[in-house]
């Protein structure tokens, strides 16, 4: 039958392109309609890949990094907590892995969300959130930190841009030290062709000259050779890797005083196993934003946050 006034239909907007994610095999993908895409695997919460929209992969990733979880992924964003390289012998985190157990955890994946875009224009950024707390830790790490902690990891994806947070949380009843740190690796054209600015002036210490500090003097840094410096800049100016004498990536931190840079160089790389293909650290440089040089004290029921920003420019 036919209806007396009926109602005409509603125009409809025509539906925005949205960022689409996707858990698969432990693996987070998201993706943005401008193109630019990251995966983060559950293991560890390590990045593994970046790309922005021009298709270019910013991210290092080892051919030969273990995937299984067998051992930390060599490349991308390992996280390093509650301590950075050997632990000391005589503190806390003397038990624990080099880097701490954040990269060789599984994480769970807490969820997505994505910018306000309140209809009228596409969702231009996406959030991604994964935890990791003291109850799953294997019965082994809990006995060699036994603290009650939480940890919210933050990847934001934006168009050119990346961000990585770390909250931490003291869920316990006594204060404990962390250090922390984002292991990112970086691809390069051309190592010999890439320099590091925004450290002249900062402290260093230089791993391959006797664990001694210096003071950086250069304000435009060559890689030349073995280089794994541990910079603390308070001030936290931007960081900016050059290629060509271009800017190509800028990283900017809050609450990570502290960078480390390292280039294994042709030698050490030769002796690392799980780092394919042996000409690559012509390919890779790992600019490493945290807070390492000294501790950070977290009073019961404390929490704290530290992020940095990567923005790729060329
Ligand atoms: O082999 P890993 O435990 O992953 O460590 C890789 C590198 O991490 C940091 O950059 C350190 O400063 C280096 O000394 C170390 O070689």
């Amino acid at each position: 039958m036919e209806r007396k006034n009926r109602p005409s239909s509603i125009a409809m907007s025509p539906s925005l392109p949205q960022p689409s994610v996707s858990l698969e095999d432990n693996i987070v993908t998201a993706r943005l309609p401008s193109g630019d895409s990251c995966q983060v695997y559950l293991y560890g919460a390590t990045v593994t890949s970046w790309k922005t929209s021009d298709n270019n992969e910013r991210l290092f990733l080892s051919s030969a990094a273990a995937l299984d979880g067998s051992k930390p992924i060599r490349g991308g964003i390992p996280i390093v907590f509650p301590v950075f390289g050997p632990p000391p012998k005589d503190h806390a985190t003397g038990q624990l892995p080099q880097h701490g157990f954040a990269r060789n955890s599984v994480w769970e994946y807490l969820g997505k969300s994505s910018s306000e875009s309140m209809g009228t224009k596409a969702d231009d950024s996406v959030k991604l959130d994964f935890g990791l707390g003291s109850s799953m830790l294997s019965e082994d790490m809990k006995k060699k930190w036994p603290h009650d902690f939480g940890l919210v990891y933050s990847v934001t994806l934006s168009k050119g841009k990346l961000e990585v947070q770390l909250h931490v949380q003291n869920k316990g009843d006594k204060a404990f030290d962390f250090q922390c740190l984002f292991h990112s690796y970086f691809t390069v054209k051309d190592i010999s062709k890439t320099t590091v600015s925004g450290l002249e002036g900062a402290s260093y210490v230089d791993k391959v000259r006797k664990a001694e500090t210096f003071t950086e003097e250069s304000s435009d840094i060559p890689i030349t050779s073995e280089t794994d410096r541990v910079y603390s800049t308070p001030s936290v100016p931007p960081i900016v890797v050059k290629e060509d004498g271009k800017d190509s990536l800028v990283c900017t931190r809050d609450a990570l005083p502290d960078c480390t840079v390292w280039n294994g160089w042709q030698e050490k790389i030769a002796g690392m196993g799980d780092f394919e293909p042996k000409d690559a650290w012509k390919r890779y440089l790992c600019i490493e934003p945290g807070t390492v040089s000294s501790w950070t004290k977290l009073e019961a029921g404390d929490a704290w946050e530290g992020s940095a920003i990567f923005e790729a420019k060329l």
